[in-house]
Formats: structure tokens, C-alpha cells, sequence
């Protein structure tokens, strides 16, 4: 098993592991190879040492093949589901990503169900009642599996709305929300660390090493905070109702000021990597006008000599060795600014009047200078209209 993890994750891309592990296109027969051709793969399986696990690239294996290959080779047998179900419940940190994996193995439990009621049936026991109960022991099974995912599904609800009261007030903190996105392993938590010396965040050289959301706040080069939300890495095929599982936690970001997406572009495959990561965007319906807004980073430049972006518009970093972020920070402030309405004003401020602690607490204060009597300022800051609006009112300021 620790093979098969460790090889997803140095290879990171299932069209190579094709290669090295079995492969098959038709899961869904009940018997997968032809007899030579599985004869021929258990004996490269017996004769390579150290194989602890096989990995058959095909989104989901029947209950029936898994089982019966399973037993053939005497090795835990994973399918694009389970091996990616199996990271994710390695890395899973908090009680909603935990849940979220609960939810997903409902249908692998479901349809292993299936098999062995089919099995107990051959022997005469799956289709019975049960001490008069009116039900089978499958049905007993099936309903326990029904009761256990409504039970997980309004506990995620739950989070779900705590989630987005602690959006709203964030929103109302007045603290642009920046989306960190990409590829698994591309480096999203390296660079939101080196952005916000946040010595809490573990990047990791592993796949799905994130995967829960979260937020770190950083400086912009006007002093601004900013939230930064590290994000869980895509990967190309993610089977589909694990995708369902998950989007759930994507969710956040349509409510983000700026999508920045990060690429490793020392990859074989970034490109192909790219498409994927955009395609995903687009099925969580990201509103347009942040769509057409995102920062593409080009991280990892300082494995690639002399690198030089085909893109004017992107911009190359080394999130590892902190190269290129003041840039990268630039660009974020600019684009900030612009989608969230934020201005930079001048204004006077009564020293008498809770007025400059007021702009400290729900705005970005740059600079404090004299005014032209004792008890007066100028005070240059950032603010959005909304703050401004309610910056008037309070102090009934014309
Ligand atoms: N050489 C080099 N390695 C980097 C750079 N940025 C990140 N890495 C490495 O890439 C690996 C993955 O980094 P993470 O920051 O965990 O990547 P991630 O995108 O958050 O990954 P997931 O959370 O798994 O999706 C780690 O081993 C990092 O040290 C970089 O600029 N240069
Ligand atoms: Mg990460």
C-alpha cells in the first residue's frame, strides 16, 4: 500500500503510472483480462519485488473484480476511487474533511454490500427475513448505510453555515479574500507561507497535502491585510462524485476578491495541468469577472535555468527561495484594489474624536501626518466604499 501512495505521489499524473502499474479500460466486465494476459501480469507481479499494492487505472473496479483480483494476487487492489479516497483520508485534519471522506465511501460500502449480499445469497442468506422484521439483512445494511449518510450530510450542512457566517464576517471586516489555487503540490502552501510568515503552514511533498481550507492573513506593500486561502490541489480524472464530495469546501472561493493560480512550471505536464485546473474553475461557476481576473504564477522557477515566461501576464516566482513575491504582492494590491473598490484617500481626521482608531480597526492607515492645529491629521488610507459609507455616518463626516 505505502508503495502505491508513494508512486502517486513522485508521479503525480495517472497517465504515467500507466506505464509501471496495470491499466485496464472495460472495469466494469466481470472478468478484466483475458487469461493470457492475466497470467502474464501475475507473474510480472510475483516476479517484481516489494509490491505491496496494485493500482488499476480505471476510475471505479467492481466489487467483484476488486475482490476476485484481490484474492488472485493476494494484494490490496486500488482503482482510481479508492487510491485518491485512501490520500485524502491519510491527510484529513479537520472534522469537515473527515466527514467529507465518510461521505464519499458511502457508495464503496454500498456496492461491496451488493457483493456480498449476492454472495450470501448463492448460500441461501442474504435474502432473508430477519426474525420476522419484514426486512432482509441487505435491506437492514442498506438502510443503516441511508441513515449514516443523511447523519453526515446535516452535519456538514451544519459547518456549511458556520462557514458562512464567519464569511459574512470577514466581509464585513473589510479584508479582501485572496483564492491560492492550483495543481497538487504545485506549491500553494509554500507560497502563502513565504507571503505571510505563516509558521503554521506544512507544505509538503506529497499529493493532497492541503486539504482542508484555510486562511492566513498577509501584507499588501500599502500595508493592506489580506486573507489568503489555501486551497485543496487539483488533479486530473479526481474521480466525479469525489469531486461532489469536495467542491464543498471550494465553495468560498466564488466569494473571493482575486483567484491566484499557481503552477509548477518545472512539470512535465503543466500545460495539461493548466487546462485541468481552468476546466475545474469553470464547473464550481466562478463568477466571471473573477475568472478573467486571476494572477497566474509560474512557481518553481529555480529548477528551470534561465527561465523566461511565454506569458507576458504571468508571474515567475520561486515560492521556496522567495523570488519574484514582491512583484507577485504588487500585482495582488492592483488587482485587489480594483475588484473590491478600494480607494486610497486623504482624510482629516479630529484627534479628539475615536475617529483614527475607527480607521485603524475597519481600514488600511498608511500614513499619520500633522494637520494644521493641534488636535487634527491627515491620515492616508485604504478603504473600501462600504467602510467609507459607514465612516461617514458614524462621525457625520460631509
Ligand atoms: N524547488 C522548489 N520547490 C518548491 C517550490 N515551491 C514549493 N516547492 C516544493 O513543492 C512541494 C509541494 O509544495 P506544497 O506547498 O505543499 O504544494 P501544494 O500545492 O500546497 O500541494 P497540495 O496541498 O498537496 O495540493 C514541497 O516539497 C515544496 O517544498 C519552489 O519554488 N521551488
Ligand atoms: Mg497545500
Amino acid at each position: 500500500m505505502a508503495e502505491a501512495v508513494g508512486l502517486v505521489s513522485t508521479l503525480q499524473n495517472w497517465s504515467v503510472m500507466d506505464k509501471i502499474i496495470l491499466s485496464t479500460k472495460t472495469p466494469e466486465k466481470k472478468t478484466i483480462f483475458g487469461k493470457g494476459n492475466f497470467q502474464m501480469l501475475t507473474e510480472r507481479i510475483r516476479e517484481t519485488p516489494g509490491v505491496s499494492a496494485v493500482f488499476m487505472n480505471v476510475e471505479r473496479l467492481s466489487a467483484v473484480s476488486e475482490k476476485e483480483l484481490q484474492d488472485a494476487w493476494g494484494l490490496k487492489v486500488f482503482d482510481r476511487y479508492s487510491l485518491v479516497l485512501h490520500i485524502f483520508r491519510r491527510n484529513a485534519r479537520t472534522k469537515e474533511a473527515k466527514l467529507q471522506i465518510s461521505l464519499a465511501e458511502i457508495p464503496l460500502l454500498r456496492s461491496r454490500l451488493k457483493n456480498e449480499v449476492g454472495n450470501l445469497d448463492q448460500q441461501g442468506g442474504g435474502s432473508r427475513y430477519i426474525m420476522g422484521s419484514g426486512e432482509t439483512l441487505y435491506e437492514v445494511q442498506q438502510r443503516l448505510l441511508k441513515e449514516q449518510e443523511l447523519k453526515i450530510r446535516s452535519v456538514l450542512e451544519r459547518l456549511r453555515k458556520k462557514r458562512h457566517m464567519l464569511r459574512t464576517q470577514r466581509k464585513h471586516k473589510d479584508f479582501p479574500i485572496v483564492s491560492v489555487m492550483g495543481y497538487t503540490n504545485c506549491g500553494k502552501t509554500t507560497l502563502i507561507k513565504a507571503l505571510t510568515g505563516d509558521v503554521a503552514l506544512q507544505p509538503k511533498d506529497q499529493l493532497f497535502a492541503t486539504l482542508d481550507v484555510t486562511i492566513h492573513g498577509g501584507r499588501l506593500p500599502s500595508h493592506m491585510t489580506v486573507l489568503y486561502v489555501d486551497t485543496i490541489g487539483f488533479l486530473s480524472q479526481l474521480p466525479h462524485q469525489l469531486i461532489d464530495s469536495f467542491s464543498a469546501t471550494l465553495e468560498d472561493v466564488a466569494h473571493s476578491d482575486l483567484i491566484v493560480h499557481v503552477r509548477d512550471i518545472s512539470h512535465p505536464e503543466t500545460v495539461n495541468q493548466k487546462v485541468n485546473v481552468l476546466n475545474v474553475l469553470k464547473n464550481l461557476q466562478i463568477p466571471e469577472r473573477l475568472m478573467n481576473s486571476i494572477i497566474e504564477v509560474h512557481n518553481k522557477i529555480d529548477l528551470v535555468q534561465g527561465y523566461e515566461s511565454p506569458d507576458p501576464e504571468a508571474v515567475p516566482i520561486s515560492a521556496l527561495n522567495e523570488l519574484g513575491l514582491d512583484e507577485l504582492k504588487q500585482r495582488v494590491e492592483e488587482s485587489v484594489m480594483k475588484s473590491t473598490g478600494k480607494q486610497t484617500m486623504i482624510l482629516k481626521v479630529d484627534l479628539n474624536s475615536p475617529q483614527l482608531g475607527w480607521l485603524y480597526k475597519e481600514a488600511t492607515v498608511q500614513e499619520v501626518h500633522d494637520g494644521d492645529d493641534d488636535c487634527s491629521a491627515e491620515v492616508k488610507v485604504v478603504i473600501g466604499a462600504a467602510a467609507y459609507g459607514r465612516y461617514r455616518k458614524l462621525f457625520q463626516v460631509t
